[in-house]
């Protein structure tokens, strides 16, 4: 069993035992002495009595008094303790006797010749009782008890012990106070080499006080120390160094890496890691099952800039024009340049290949704006080659060629536009081009019109609205669908000018219909997006309810969800600001976006237009279904509006009444028509009539 008391503790209790363990002898010694001393000291006081008893015994045997013998001998013996005595005469016989607490005595008792015994309990004398002759008379018994001897033993070792306790606990506290000039040195090593060992802290040094072994181990322990803290400095100072040299070395080859990927100049990715990011753009693409798009640019006459005003002012044009390319492209694609004037553009994951023509003309537009450089005003178009994975090449290479021949064909062209390697997306681009251009005329020359789809009731079984929807029938290119020309003119700005428009003649139509007689009738106007950002609209809006002295409830503004999703806290404020002004607002084409019912809640809404692609289905495809029962009982919870858009049969409608749907509109009540038709289609519907002419 190990025993894990300090060493304080072991010392002070080693140095209280040994002193016990030496006072123990010195009592058991002290006290057999002491003894023995008692008993030597009766032994001789009995024995000078027994022998003045002899002496003196004779005259009384000689002339047979024993009664004499008995008070005037044995009854003037003097001992301090009890005591029997008695004169034996011949060979064992009784003379006389006095038993003073020495207990009886008979004459087995008897011996004859002179003896000192001690038992247990008594001191046995014999002293032989002798005539003038030598001859021997009697014998003198004195039996003497030891109990006194045995009495004053223990006062003695009472106090003895007394005595040695005593000195016991004054051992105790002397070996406390002794001790610590020992274990104190001890302890201060074995304290100071704990710390070094938890904080490695090898400054610490230990107190050395004394000059004896500890002493010298302290200073031994120091010199220790003191030469691991120069090591632990030296070693300290080599790994700064190394770290040093390493930091010094991955910065090297961070630079040499950047080098190897970006340009200088411009910070842009440079060739190899614009290589890097077109395999990498055709792996997302083709997992995806998206497209990508890469566009070769190349400054017009970016030679002539160089030529005649200098490197510094063509790095600066590149700088810039690499600046003002990056703001018209998203985070997800790359912008590099390869060399010269030349850049290219990875358009990632594109969905949708006229989306690649709305950036294409972003691109070449800003590039019509001149160049505030530092010295100078530079005008720099640019021609773009355009090519489309997986449609013009399978690989990078093949893909770099094709954008390459691309934007030599844009060049051949004259320079400031771009061209698509295919020729069926160059035709896609020339009639969105062409159909840009047109529609900034379009107003001016009366091509635009508004058709007007009825919506009914269901309840009240009445038309009580009608969407304004948007048709342009261009003098060459015949009818022109809005899901065409619509997104164009967002991409251009002119939807603003357009969008004016609409309800301007909405307004315009709403407020004849009303003075014809039908005050309950509303029309509802699709708002673009760029529309809806717009800060002057609500005040536009009350210029032209004002104009036509439309009541603002006729006009329902229809906006959908991503418009509100993308800046919530402004939607909230635009929505707050017209319906203060009394207008309507419903969201369109709902359940396709991504709008949260928290987000909704705050929305000061007052109708959700289911989304046509549920409605289609809705009798068929049980997912369909429900969705449509969610909205219809999302917005009942909502307190808005249910309106169905798109509906087509007489089962859809059933189901719709069923579920309590508010309003619908669709090819089943009728088509969008022209204002005056509208009218007419007031007047005579019926729910009857019409009934009569579905297709039940
Ligand atoms: N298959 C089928 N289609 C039906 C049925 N009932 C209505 N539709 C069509 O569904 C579209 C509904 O309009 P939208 O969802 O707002 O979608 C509109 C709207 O986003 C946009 N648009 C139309 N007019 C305007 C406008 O004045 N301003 C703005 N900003 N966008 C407009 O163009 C989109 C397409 O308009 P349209 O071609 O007129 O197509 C209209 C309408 O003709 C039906 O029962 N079956």
């Amino acid at each position: 069993m190990r025993w894990d008391a300090s060493i304080r503790t072991k010392l002070t209790l080693v140095i209280a035992g040994i002193s016990m363990f030496t006072v123990s002898i010195g009592f058991v010694v002290v006290s057999i002495n002491f003894y023995q001393n008692m008993q030597e000291s009766l032994q001789n006081d009995a024995l000078a009595q027994a022998n003045l008893l002899a002496e003196n015994s004779e005259p009384y045997l000689t002339y047979d008094r024993p009664e004499q013998a008995q008070t005037e001998l044995l009854g003037q013996i003097s001992l301090n303790a009890a005591h029997s005595i008695a004169i034996f005469q011949g060979i064992g016989e009784t003379f006389a006797k006095v038993e003073n607490g020495g207990g009886y005595i008979s004459a087995t008792d008897f011996r004859k010749e002179q003896q000192v015994l001690w038992d247990n309990r008594w001191l046995h004398i014999y002293q032989p009782i002798m005539d003038s002759l030598g001859d021997q008379l009697g014998t003198i018994y004195l039996k003497v008890s030891t109990d006194s001897v045995k009495e004053k033993l223990r006062s003695f070792i009472l106090s003895l012990l007394l005595l040695l306790l005593a000195m016991v606990l004054l051992s105790y506290l002397l070996a406390r106070i002794m001790q610590k000039y020992i274990s104190q040195p001890i302890l201060n090593l074995e304290s100071i080499s704990h710390q070094v060992s938890a904080s490695q802290n090898y400054s610490l040094r230990v107190p050395v006080v004394t000059h004896d072994e500890i002493g010298k181990l302290s200073r031994t322990f120091n010199d220790m120390l003191e030469t691991i803290e120069r090591r632990q400095r030296e070693r300290d100072a080599a790994e700064e160094a190394l770290q040093l040299n390493k930091r010094r070395l991955e910065r090297a080859v961070k630079d040499l890496q950047y080098l190897a990927n970006y340009d200088s100049l411009t910070q842009l990715p440079n060739r190899a890691l614009c290589m890097d990011r077109i395999r990498y753009a055709l792996k997302r693409a083709s997992r995806t099952r998206t497209y990508a798009a890469i566009l070769f640019l190349d400054l017009d006459h970016f030679k002539d800039v160089n030529d005649s005003l200098g490197h510094a002012v063509g790095d600066e044009l590149l700088k810039a024009s690499s600046k003002r390319l990056q703001e018209l492209l998203r985070d997800e694609d790359t912008l590099a340049r390869l060399g010269g004037d030349e850049f290219v553009i990875i358009l990632n994951e594109v969905e949708d290949t006229e989306d690649i023509i709305t950036v294409v003309e972003k691109i070449v537009d800003n590039f019509n704006q001149h160049f505030n450089l530092s010295s100078y005003v530079v005008n720099s178009t640019v021609s773009v080659g355009v090519c489309v994975y997986p449609n013009d090449g399978s690989d990078v290479d093949e893909l770099m060629k094709a954008a390459d021949a691309a934007m030599y064909k844009a060049k051949e062209v004259g320079r400031n536009t771009y061209a698509f390697y295919e020729s069926e997306m160059n035709e896609l681009a020339l009639r969105r081009h062409r159909i840009a251009n047109d529609l900034r005329a379009a107003i001016d020359k009366g091509e635009l019109s508004l058709v007007y789809q009825p919506q009914v009731d269901l309840k009240l079984g009445k038309v009580i609205g009608a969407e304004a929807l948007l048709r342009w029938t261009h003098s060459e290119l015949g009818f022109i669908s809005p899901a065409e020309f619509v997104p164009i003119a967002e991409s251009t700005g002119l939807i603003k000018t357009i969008g004016m428009w609409v309800i301007d003649t909405a307004c315009a139509d709403a407020a004849f219909w009303q003075k014809q007689g039908h005050t309950n009738i509303k029309v509802s106007v699709n708002l673009s997006a760029l529309q809806f950002r717009q800060s002057d609209l609500p005040e536009s809006i009350n210029k032209l309810l004002k104009k036509h002295q439309l009541t603002p409830n006729a006009l329902e503004l229809e906006i959908t969800e991503s418009m509100l999703m993308r800046d919530v806290e402004q939607a909230i404020k635009t929505l707050q600001r017209m319906k203060r002004m009394g207008l309507q607002i419903a969201i369109d084409d709902f359940g396709t976006g991504y709008s949260s019912l928290s987000y909704l809640r705050r929305f000061p809404l007052d109708s959700l237009k289911i989304d046509r692609t549920f409605i289609d289905e809705v009798c068929v495809d049980p997912d369909d279904t429900a969705i449509t029962l969610a909205i219809i009982s999302m917005a009942k919870s909502l307190r808005l509006k249910v309106v169905a858009e798109g509906v087509e049969t007489t089962q859809q409608w059933d189901f719709l009444c069923q579920h309590g749907c508010d309003e619908v509109q669709g090819y089943l009540v009728s088509k969008g028509l022209p204002g005056e038709q509208f009218l007419a289609f007031i007047a005579a519907f019926s729910p009857s009539k019409w009934v009569a002419n579905s297709d039940r």
